[in-house]
């Protein structure tokens, strides 16, 4: 069993549990249920940096990144440095995170904001929009063709984008249609944590045009990210290498200061 397949597990689990607690209706309830959200792939389309900045305090491969920094702390630091947007983990038991951590967040900034979790389900998706999201995640590698066409549905219906995140060739030809706004190549395999910008690199060409691209995880340095424009990504979703610093949110402000000074 991989790690991915304990995390699904777990999440299925979870989200039984909830539907028990939590009534749709209550969701529905919230005053985030009513507020209009921000367009990522908009921001990014007409971005020249492009960076999506990422509150983790621990995951799987690396366990303790930070752990010294409110969520506030770390998002408003964020938005100052200037991103384009904020991936936010509310995953409890393999990252640390939590539905608390979205909607303090969505109280500090006005950025888009990203659910970063294992959505199964679209209760989970109506968590997402009651807790201040624009942005869901959908990962390819735990659903199928027809669930991806279905959550993605239902979070349009909502107003919610959708980041479709993807590792290889198999998974990106199933799971391409119209419902999708963004695709992101995972340069981490969440199976074996092996990392590498050439899957980025190599899958490019095969994203069709009207998908913003967007390349995940594993980025450290300016010079990666120009590496990575020419194949059209315009997104760049980066979470350790801000948050194992001192203060995450002047790291990003001197990325993105380098960033811009070699565009
Ligand atoms: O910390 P990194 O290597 O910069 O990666 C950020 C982000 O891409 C990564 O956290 C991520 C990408 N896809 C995910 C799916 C679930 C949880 C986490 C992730």
């Amino acid at each position: 069993m991989t790690i991915l397949d304990k995390i699904i597990t777990d999440k299925k689990r979870e989200v039984a549990l909830k539907k028990q607690l939590i009534p749709i209706t209550q969701l529905e309830n919230s005053v985030l249920f009513g507020t209009r959200t921000y367009s990522l792939s908009k921001i990014l389309r007409n971005s020249i940096s492009g960076i999506i900045a990422e509150h983790k305090r621990r995951s799987p491969s690396k366990s303790v990144i930070n752990n010294g920094y409110s969520v506030e702390e770390v998002v408003i630091g964020y938005q100052n440095a200037g991103v384009s947007g904020i991936s936010v983990l509310t995953d409890g038991k393999y990252f640390g995170g939590s539905l608390d951590d979205l909607l303090l967040a969505k109280a500090s900034v006005n950025v888009p904001l990203l659910r970063k979790d294992f959505i199964i389900d679209e209760y989970q998706i109506l968590e997402a929009k009651a807790h201040g999201a624009d942005i869901i995640l959908l990962i390819a590698a735990v659903l199928k063709r027809e669930e991806i066409k279905q959550l993605s549905e239902f979070a349009h219906s909502l107003g919610l984008e959708v980041l479709l995140e993807v590792h290889n060739r198999e998974e990106l030809e199933k799971a391409i249609m119209p419902s999708l706004d963004m695709i992101g190549v995972n340069n981490r395999n969440l199976k074996t944590f092996e990392v590498s910008l050439d899957f980025s690199k190599e899958l490019a060409i095969h994203i069709p045009n009207e998908f913003v691209k967007v390349s995940e995880s594993g980025i450290s340095s300016v010079e990666a990210i120009k590496e990575l424009q020419p194949f059209g990504y315009q997104g760049f979703l980066i979470g350790e290498h801000f948050m194992k610093t001192e203060n995450p949110g002047i790291a990003a402000k001197s990325f993105m200061n380098s960033l811009l000074v070699k565009s």
